[in-house]
């Protein structure tokens, strides 16, 4: 017997996305008051490279990074979204970002890039992979198309950026130093499995080249965000937004800010004896609940079938 469909989630496509809807997370003339409890020179003379700097946790991430001192280099596929950071550094700042447009999912955009920070900074300290993204959708509708476009971006890229920052540090004989920017995976995630998958994947290769890499005194850790509210929830439906934050017992949202002290404290000597660890930031989250992106299917409601 073929069981009814019961569940139909309205499915955001990039088409769909509606920009005038109100603002999510931390705005510009936000982020330019987001106090730090670091010193000011913390970074100064270090260089770090954020993937996906254009937008959310990235930009956040290169305006912290930039006024703790740090030569910032940013990558992105859209160049109008990466010169919004590079303007606001400046003012900010006063400092020149490198802003170097790149797909990650293309391996030698990859090598580009990061031969691109080594000669405009004279080497790299810091590789932050926070370019990443997907669609919730129940796992059993995923096309081939969007299954390939996650993995592809989230687990094949970071790997490119891994692999092709290391060689670097191997041949220049340099400490290196990588956050991965991953998700809150440990108890799955429903409507989300093309990115738990990814995810899991890049928590496994970072815990297994910690130590493969040690050899070469590169790091690598992950830090998994819960609910973070960037522009990315602009893809959610307001009904799933409206839930989000109930999924951990805080019952709050954290944001792009949170996530950048965070990638700070570990890009700072502080983290030294860091490495091969998950740290998750979902103010209780992997404890509580999941979430249902797209719509909690009817059977999970309590009078749903059993
Ligand atoms: C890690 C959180 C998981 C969420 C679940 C828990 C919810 C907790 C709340 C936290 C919310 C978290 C939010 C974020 O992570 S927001 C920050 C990240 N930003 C994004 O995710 C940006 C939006 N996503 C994308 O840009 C795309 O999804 C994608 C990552 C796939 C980009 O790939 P590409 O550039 O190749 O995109 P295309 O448009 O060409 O699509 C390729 C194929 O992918 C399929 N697809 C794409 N979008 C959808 C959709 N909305 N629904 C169904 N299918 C989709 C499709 O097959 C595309 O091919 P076609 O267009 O030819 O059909
Ligand atoms: N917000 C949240 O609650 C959570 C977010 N995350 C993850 O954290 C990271 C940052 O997310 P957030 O700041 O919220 O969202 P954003 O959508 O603002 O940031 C994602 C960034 O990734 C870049 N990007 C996506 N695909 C590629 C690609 N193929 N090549 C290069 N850059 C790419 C985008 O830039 P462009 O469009 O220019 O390519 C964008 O700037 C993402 O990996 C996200 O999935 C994880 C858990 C929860």
């Amino acid at each position: 017997m073929n069981a009814t469909p019961t569940h139909k989630p309205k499915i955001f496509r990039p088409e769909d996305v509606d920009y005038e809807r109100p603002k999510r997370g931390l705005d510009e003339d936000d982020l330019r008051k987001q106090p730090t409890i670091y010193r000011d020179d913390m970074l100064a003379g270090k260089t770090i490279l954020i993937t996906g700097g254009g937008s959310g946790m990235g930009k956040a991430t290169a305006l912290l990074a930039a006024r703790l001192g740090a030569q910032v280099a940013i990558c992105g596929r859209d160049e109008e979204k990466l010169q919004t950071t590079v303007k606001l550094v400046k003012e900010e700042v006063g400092s020149d970002v490198l802003s170097v447009g790149t797909n990650i999912r293309d391996a030698d955009a990859v090598e580009a890039l990061i031969g691109k920070v080594h000669d405009h900074f004279g080497g790299l300290d810091t590789l932050v992979n926070n370019a990443g993204g997907q669609f919730p959708q129940d796992a059993i509708d995923f096309s081939r198309k969007g299954w390939l476009a996650v993995i592809d971006t989230n687990l094949n890229g970071t790997w490119w950026m891994m692999q092709e920052a290391a060689k670097r540090w191997r041949e220049d004989g340099k400490p290196g130093n990588i956050v991965n920017i991953v998700a809150n995976v440990e108890r799955g995630m429903p409507q989300a499995a093309h990115t738990c998958a990814a995810r899991a994947g890049v928590i496994y290769l970072s815990k297994t080249l910690a130590t493969e890499w040690a050899q070469w005194n590169i790091r690598v850790n992950c830090i998994g965000p819960g609910v973070i509210e960037t522009e990315g929830f602009r893809m959610y439906p307001e009904e799933a937004l409206a839930r989000f934050h109930k999924a951990n017992p805080m019952k709050q949202r954290g944001n792009a800010w949170d996530v950048a002290e965070m990638i700070a404290y570990l890009a700072s000597p502080a983290a030294r004896f860091i490495n091969g660890d998950l740290i998750v930031m979902d103010g209780g989250q992997a404890q509580w609940g999941v979430v249902w992106p797209a719509g909690m299917p009817d059977y999970f409601s309590e009078d749903g079938a059993a």
